[in-house]
């Protein structure tokens, strides 16, 4: 949870706000960054580790969509992998190459199942204010890019709520949400990839060879997340309808991955690259099959909070 995720708890207070079509401020205080594709291209290249097929399918969908000029639909991407690969990094990085203020734009919305929408008993009221919320914002400022997180745990009847404004329609209550970006992270297929990269391994093969359609992994991530009886997802009409432009599937990361991380991390901090340091942060983290230990368990997650605890 980040600050951008407190705004919608004011929703009720600012919605009027919003609809008073005084809020021109947003758009000279926060202007876009005009498109560029070698930007983004460097920015996923440096900044992103061992996630060769999400850099690719990024980089192609979202420089197609922000060259459209006529674009017949929003752009909606959904992430799925296990946790901390880099699903909410790469919204930040899209956010970045959109937004001069990147990810903390006042255009970026991100909305996380649990935090804000806890309770079962106040559906209805968060279908209304989800609704208002995405129409508000849209109306006023057409770039406008939501990012839901843990879409595996959001109920149902919100993710009818959305669906409307992935759809092909030109305009809808006299809004166009056709420059509007969706991005929809979740754990959901997580299970089915790291197999794949698993068995993959096991065969010997690069991992740079895995491709989107390798070993059935996209029908497999699809039928995972289809068939979760848990998961709002699976009931509802957002895949039966093709709605989501595109299923970018994330890879359990191996050592050398999280190696980068702390790396990164050390840059962050300002601290002076160390690579003895680096390899004591990285082998600190658990790794996955138990005994092989290839595949970190919690990805690059909490690796700040262990560089801090050895230096
Ligand atoms: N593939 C990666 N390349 C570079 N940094 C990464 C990568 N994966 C994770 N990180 C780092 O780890 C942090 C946590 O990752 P992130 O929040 O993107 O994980 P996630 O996949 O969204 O996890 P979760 O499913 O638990 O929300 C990021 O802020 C980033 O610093």
């Amino acid at each position: 949870m980040n600050d951008r995720s407190n705004i919608w708890i004011e929703l009720n207070m600012v919605q009027s706000w919003y609809t008073s079509k005084t809020n021109r401020f947003f758009q000279k205080d926060d202007l876009l960054e005009p498109f560029d594709y070698e930007r983004l291209k460097t920015d996923l290249k440096d900044s992103l580790y061992g996630q060769h097929i999400a850099s690719e399918v990024v980089l192609k969908a979202v420089s197609g969509f922000m060259t459209d000029k006529h674009p017949s639909k929003p752009l909606v991407l959904s992430f799925h992998g296990g946790t901390g690969v880099g699903k909410n990094h790469v919204s930040n990085i899209i956010a970045r190459s959109i937004y001069k203020k990147g990810e903390n734009s006042e255009h970026v919305h991100v909305f996380i199942s649990e935090h804000h929408f806890p309770h079962k008993g106040q559906l209805e009221t968060y279908k209304t204010q989800l609704k208002q919320w995405i129409h508000g914002n849209v109306s006023s400022f057409p770039r406008s890019m939501f990012i839901f997180d843990e879409m595996d745990k959001m109920n149902s009847g919100l993710i009818d709520v959305i669906k409307p404004f992935l759809d092909y329609y030109p305009k809808l209550d006299g809004v166009s949400y056709r420059k509007a970006i969706f991005t929809f992270l979740s754990n959901a297929g997580g299970n089915v990839i790291n197999q794949v990269v698993l068995d993959s391994w096991m065969d010997g093969e690069e991992r740079e060879q895995l491709q989107m359609n390798s070993r059935d992994m996209e029908t497999n991530i699809f039928k995972d997340v289809f068939n979760a009886k848990s998961s709002g997802f699976w009931h509802s009409s957002l895949i039966g309808d093709h709605l989501i432009d595109h299923f970018i599937p994330f890879l359990p990361l191996e050592y050398r991955h999280v190696r980068q991380c702390v790396l990164a991390q050390m840059a962050a901090l300002n601290i002076t690259a160390n690579d003895g340091l680096a390899d004591r942060v990285a082998r600190d983290m658990p790794y996955f099959p138990p005994e092989e230990k290839i595949f970190s368990v919690k990805g690059c997650k909490s690796v700040r909070q262990k560089l801090l605890l050895h230096i």
